[in-house]
């Protein structure tokens, strides 16, 4: 008999697929708020808000959120970033996205964040990233004792257009024994390439410390083969722009792999094993897809890319990582072993120490999607 805990269905159910032991990679703490804690707090420090209605606010966010733009997109950060500015905000903030994630399934999550945009009101860059740690730690407790155990990483962001890269990445070091497991660039794409912050990846390579990039969201190709060959990314964030580098033909080939030709570019990210943090429902709201079913994601998993599937901003896309699966596998004809194929690439590319994401593997992932 088929019970939610052993799917034995190839399609599975959305609620199955919220059962099941997942990894997230790419989710950004400021843009997975719930509403209900963004009208409370700005009611307390006189933020003021399009509404003050946790419901209408959800909708207010995806609607704004859906603009076809990325520089458009971003600006609806400005909302959650105005509420995280003090330390009892953003240990709130964390504490409610372990939550968020573990009930959702979610066994592992790496949750990103630039300090850097958390200091207009008084805070030290290490004062947030202090209070960001007590949250995370204190929801892993919750989780656990809730029944829903999870584990967190934390990825430092440093602002694209800004000049903080190198400051950044030494904050990020400072607290790499104390929750942080990694640096990554975010922001506006366009006319701003990961290589204006070299002397930050530089800095941190000297003290192999793991690095993520966005690249190949609004931007494309130079912009990956910047972050991957100039600054030494491990992954890429987003990366869905490769495709430029792919002619598509007709039909597949015998091990079922779609006819297609692959550039030079294209063929080193899927023949190095170059994880990308693929962000179907983000990508589609900013205009770099055109819809889940037509995502590239599905594409790039056929001819053996290694592609991990992402929230990225579960507030601006109305999301959780089993709805992303869920839409995966009603749109784009996903199965199970498709969502875990994706939870392994994703554990595999984690920042975790190896031993433990072989702990999570074999305690944890294959026995829940092991058939019955
Ligand atoms: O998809 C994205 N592409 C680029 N930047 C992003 C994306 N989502 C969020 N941020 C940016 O990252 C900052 C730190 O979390 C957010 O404040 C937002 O400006
Ligand atoms: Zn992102």
């Amino acid at each position: 008999m088929s019970t939610p805990e052993t799917p034995t269905e190839t399609a599975p159910t959305p609620e199955q697929v919220r059962r099941l032991p997942k990894v997230s990679l790419h989710d950004h703490l400021d843009g997975g708020l719930r509403p209900s804690t963004i009208v409370e707090i700005a009611a307390a420090n006189g933020h003021a808000l399009p509404t003050t209605d946790p419901e209408e606010l959800g909708v207010w966010f995806r609607d704004a959120a859906d603009s076809g733009s990325l520089v458009r997109y971003l600006e609806t950060f400005d909302h959650t970033i105005a509420v995280m500015q003090d330390a009892e905000s953003l240990a709130r903030v964390a504490t409610e996205a372990v939550l968020d994630l573990a009930t959702d399934g979610v066994v592992y999550g790496e949750l990103r964040y630039a300090p850097e945009q958390h200091l207009q009101r008084g805070l030290s860059l290490d004062e947030v990233v202090v209070a960001v740690e007590e949250g995370m730690r204190r929801g892993e407790q919750l989780a656990a004792q809730a029944g829903t155990p999870i584990r967190v990483g934390t990825l430092v962001t440093a602002m694209r257009h800004a000049d903080r890269g190198l400051e950044i990445a030494e904050l990020a070091l400072r607290h790499r024994d104390a929750g942080v497991v990694g640096f990554d660039i975010a922001g506006a794409e366009i006319g701003f390439p990961p290589s204006n912050h070299l002397a930050a990846f530089d800095r941190l390579h000297a003290e192999n410390f793991p690095v993520t990039i966005h690249a190949g969201e609004a931007f494309g190709l130079p912009s990956i083969a910047d972050a991957l060959h100039t600054c030494g990314a491990e992954r890429i964030g987003h990366g869905v722009r490769i495709v430029e580098d792919i002619e598509f033909g007709e039909g597949r080939d015998r091990f079922g792999m779609p006819a297609a030709t692959l550039g030079r570019l294209a063929t080193w990210v899927r023949d190095r094993g170059i994880v990308l943090e693929l962000c179907p429902s983000s990508n589609v709201q900013t205009g770099a897809a055109t819809s889940v079913a037509e995502h590239p994601i599905t594409a790039l998993k056929d001819l053996g890319f290694s592609i991990s599937v992402n929230t990225d901003n579960r507030l601006m896309s109305g999301t959780s990582l089993s709805r992303e699966f869920s839409l995966l596998v009603d749109e784009a004809g996903w199965d199970l072993a498709d969502v875990e194929r994706a939870t392994i690439t994703a554990l595999s590319a984690s920042f975790l120490p190896f031993p433990d994401r072989l702990a999570l593997a074999s305690d944890v992932i294959r026995p829940a999607y092991a058939p019955a």
